[in-house]
């Protein structure tokens, strides 16, 4: 069995980091319970677990090229319901201009899509309504930068009760490219379901859990017409593409065929389904702020049938806008039972198939 994250880490962790709340701490709560009455006000908005950014004068997003002072970020950013992120800057443009259809969201007249952040030459932010789009870059270190500065704008924009999705590329274990993956726990490399840290030179723990009903409900929203599979299971996330993913074809690799391949049957007996690099990072840092949040990914291929990443890119561009339409299914679902879609946007839109998906990107390309 994984070893799983100890009530005793978790306690350890609260002790010693939670500094701010330390004094507030019942014992008698779960986890989930503490997370959830020290990250949220009653309104719903996003209360941060970190007590020195209220005295600041100001608070510099500067991975994000944003500022509490310099920006109106209630005003730009208030109505923010959904948090995209994705690896490229690229791919979350395509999904804006895909969403934006999808909701039916208009832009003032004569405006465009425009990268907010494009002066940190960081990441990139499109919005669209109440949905952000925004990369995170590779690795752990570039989502954790970039999770700060969101969850840190979600207070300041008083944001209600977000939702963080990824929406990501992964290498699939023992399914077929193309196949889309709902993380149901994300493991690290010793699959452990937790993220560990290093604070001021001390290990530590966070849980790496996502949200089990949005999982659900995202895997509900697959149609039995989509020409591929999408699955729910747990997802390993590495530090590395090569060696840290077992993989033979790096500029290094001192292990051979058949240990990369006892290791790849080892994770699948242990109902690993993907591997990819953020999910953990990712889980961690959405529960310790108390945000819902899901990683869907596509499959670029199969991994016990090779390592490098060779489908043409046209068919990889195709696979790319599976997990984006699922997420648009359950943002038009949530918009439609908030009763927003209509009266936000003006019109319902239509549910959108892969085929439309093409289209919208094209577009969204020609305007370039
Ligand atoms: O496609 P994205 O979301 O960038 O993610 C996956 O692709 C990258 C490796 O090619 C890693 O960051 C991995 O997690
Ligand atoms: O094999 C793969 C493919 C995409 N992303 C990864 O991290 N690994």
């Amino acid at each position: 069995m994984p070893p799983t994250i100890t009530d005793n880490q978790t306690h350890d962790f609260k002790a010693h980091y939670d500094c701010a709340h330390r004094s507030s701490l019942q014992d008698d709560e779960t986890d989930d319970a503490y997370v959830k009455r020290i990250t949220r006000y009653s309104d719903g908005t996003v209360k941060l677990r970190n007590s020195n950014i209220e005295l600041m004068d100001q608070d510099i997003l500067y991975h994000l090229a944003l500022g509490s002072e310099s920006h109106d970020l209630q005003e730009m950013f208030g109505d923010v319901k959904f948090v995209c992120m994705g690896g490229t800057p690229k791919r979350m443009e395509n999904f804006a201009h895909f969403i934006m259809n999808e909701i039916g969201y208009k832009l003032p007249a004569g405006t465009q899509l425009q990268d907010i952040s494009a002066y940190s030459y960081r990441y990139s932010m499109y919005k669209v309504g109440p949905v952000l789009c925004v990369s995170h870059g590779m690795g752990t270190p570039s989502v954790s930068i970039l999770m700060h500065e969101m969850i840190k704008l979600m207070y300041h924009a008083k944001c209600k009760d977000p939702v963080f999705i990824r929406i990501g590329t992964c290498g699939g274990i023992g399914v077929d490219g193309g196949t889309v993956i709902i993380t149901e726990d994300a493991l690290d490399g010793q699959l452990r379901n937790s993220h560990e840290f290093t604070i001021l030179g001390k290990t530590i723990h966070r849980p790496a859990k996502l949200d089990k009903k949005l999982a659900r409900e995202l895997k509900s929203l697959a149609s039995p017409d989509d020409p591929y599979d999408t699955i729910i299971g747990k997802t390993l996330c590495t530090n590395d593409f090569y060696e840290g993913q077992g993989r033979l074809d790096g500029a290094f690799c001192d292990f051979s065929e058949n240990e990369k391949m006892d290791y790849l049957e080892k994770l699948r007996e242990n109902g690993v389904v993907n591997i990819e690099m953020e999910s953990t990072i990712f889980a961690a840092l959405t529960h310790h702020a108390g945000i819902k949040a899901a990683v869907v990914c596509v499959a670029l291929l199969n991994r016990l049938n090779g390592d490098q990443v060779n489908a043409p890119k046209e068919v990889m561009n195709e696979w790319q806008a599976r997990p984006q339409i699922l997420v648009s299914r359950y943002i038009r679902k949530v918009l439609t039972h908030n009763g927003q879609l209509k009266s936000l946007f003006g019109h319902q839109g239509s549910i959108k198939s892969p085929r439309r998906f093409k289209l919208v990107q094209q577009e969204s390309q020609a305007h370039e």
